[in-house]
């Protein structure tokens, strides 16, 4: 599990820990990891042309120390001091001490465009809002330079808690934080502006519950359901699919694909699309009556592609199993009656359809994804799966919210959110929590539309298609 905890949390520890240590101690575990990471990048570091972008924080404190260190191994280094005044004062006489030098911010192009590697030190956990007026130009010449940037523990002007970018920022080509991830750094769009983000250790003890947390492969393996030996059908769980409709019954045969692969041991369809649903996958159980007398399921999916009848969504609101709300079924179910519900309840909407439940718009959905999937999440009082560039998954609670790292750009194609809420419900019906069927789900989808895609433009039927590899990949 990769873990990301915000600011405050971050501080506490570090208090704790720097009370245990000798003063500096901690700043030096930070300096030397980034000093390896920037010789890593380098190759050779001896000859090669360091600058370093300094604000008057700790952060600028951990670039000149690494600045120091990399110049006592033969970089020539540079260092561009936004406010000389308030610059972290050992770090910049270390780095004199080894024969650094000292610009101001006017005289920082030449050193920029003649930089194999920019370290940015301008602000850290500390910063609050975009990168102030003096700041930003800096930024624009580093990106503009060639050069690989290297941010300090976060690219300068991201919002370390929430992944928000509200003015001008660093993009880096790689990020070296310390002693854990911070929110900002998994979630769009400021995880755009991280690059690779390398973890140093540098002994903090962190809370057990972190802010963010992202399944690895072995989480993964470890949720998947797995038919034991006496397994049949019914023990593995029947998923319900109440979607589709005359005009889009391609949603039906698209959610129905994903079930099929999500470990249910039945895929049970409702609504006006069965003979699509049946010319494509005879397994399927089709049933023509609603969801109230279609028979006995595990839990339910509803809503894709489904059009405007209200009246499958509520009665399978009123269902005492799983429920995943999907598309249309987002928009027609009633809130107070998915609030009354005891049994889970995963919502699955993209930004827009987020937008119109928050009552706001999608641009403010994805300037600020984290907040968002919580907000609904605690509002409706269910688990919600926000898709998007970075999917999230937040509990009713709005805790610990699990970030999806396996997406990928090629998934944003029509029809592969039904494939998702497909696979999510089997998952449902074969036991798995709301957020464990959502967080998995969006794992193999986005793992599988990676094997659909391979480079290349991909159907959603092709992702349904990868999830099998994707799932033998993942209990390899
Ligand atoms: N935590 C740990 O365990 C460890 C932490 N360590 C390191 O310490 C860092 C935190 O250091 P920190 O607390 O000194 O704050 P920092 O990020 O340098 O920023 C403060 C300065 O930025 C300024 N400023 C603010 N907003 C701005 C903006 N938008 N644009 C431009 N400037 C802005 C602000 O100005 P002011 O408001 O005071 O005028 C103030 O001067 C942390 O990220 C890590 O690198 C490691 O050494 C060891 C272990
Ligand atoms: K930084």
């Amino acid at each position: 599990m990769r873990t990301a905890y915000r600011v405050e949390t971050v501080r506490t520890a570090e208090r704790e820990l720097m009370a245990r240590l000798p003063e500096g101690a901690l700043m030096q575990r930070a300096a030397a990891g980034l000093a390896a990471a920037c010789a890593d990048l380098l190759g050779r570091v001896y000859g090669s042309r360091v600058v370093l972008l300094i604000g008057s924080g700790d952060n600028g404190g951990d670039a000149l120390y690494a600045g120091a260190r990399l110049a006592k191994r033969g970089a020539g280094v540079t260092a561009v001091l936004l406010n000389p005044d308030r610059t972290h004062p050992g770090g910049l006489r270390a780095l004199r001490r080894v024969g650094g030098t000292v610009v101001p911010p006017h005289r920082a192009d030449h050193a920029l465009q003649r930089a194999h590697v920019v370290v940015d030190g301008i602000v850290g956990i500390g910063g609050k809002g975009g990168l102030r007026p003096d700041a930003a130009p800096l930024a624009e010449l580093a990106a503009a330079s060639g050069a690989a940037v290297v941010a300090v523990d976060l690219p300068s002007g991201i919002e370390a808690d929430t992944g928000e970018v509200r003015g001008a920022a660093v993009r880096a080509d790689l990020t070296v934080t310390f002693g854990t991830h911070k929110p900002g750094l998994l979630i769009d769009p400021a995880r755009e502006y991280a690059g690779s983000v390398r973890l140093v250790d540098i002994g903090l003890t962190l809370p057990a519950d972190p802010d963010v947390e992202a399944l690895q492969h072995a989480d993964v393996a470890a949720l998947l359901p797995h038919p034991a030996a006496e397994s049949d059908k019914y023990r593995r769980g029947v998923v319900g699919i109440a979607a589709g409709s005359t005009r889009y019954p391609g949603a039906a045969v698209l959610a129905v694909s994903g079930a099929l692969r999500g470990g249910a041991g039945a895929v049970r369809y409702v609504g006006p699309a069965g003979d699509a649903v049946i010319a494509r996958f005879p397994e399927t159980l089709v049933s023509d009556r609603g969801p109230k007398h279609a028979g006995r399921v595990q839990a339910w999916v509803v809503g894709p592609g489904a059009g405007d009848d209200a009246e499958p969504v509520a009665e399978v609101l009123a269902a005492d199993v799983p429920v995943l709300l999907d598309a249309d079924g987002l928009r027609l179910a009633d809130r107070d009656a998915v609030r009354a519900r005891t049994a889970p309840t995963l919502m699955t909407p993209h930004a827009g359809e987020a937008a119109a439940l928050l009552g706001t718009s999608r641009e403010e959905v994805e300037g600020a994804r984290l907040t968002a999937v919580r907000d609904l999440a605690r509002s409706y009082d269910a688990t919600v799966l926000l898709k998007g560039s970075t999917t999230l998954v937040s509990g009713p609670d709005g805790g610990t919210v699990r970030v999806n790292p396996t997406g990928t750009a090629w998934l944003a194609t029509a029809g592969s959110g039904d494939v998702l809420s497909g696979l999510s419900g089997s998952l449902l019906a074969a036991g798995l929590s709301a957020l464990d069927a959502g967080s998995v789900a969006a794992y193999l989808h986005g793992l599988a539309g990676r094997y659909a895609a391979d480079g290349a433009p991909a159907g959603a039927h092709d992702v349904a298609e990868a999830i099998p590899a994707a799932w033998r990949d993942i209990r390899a």
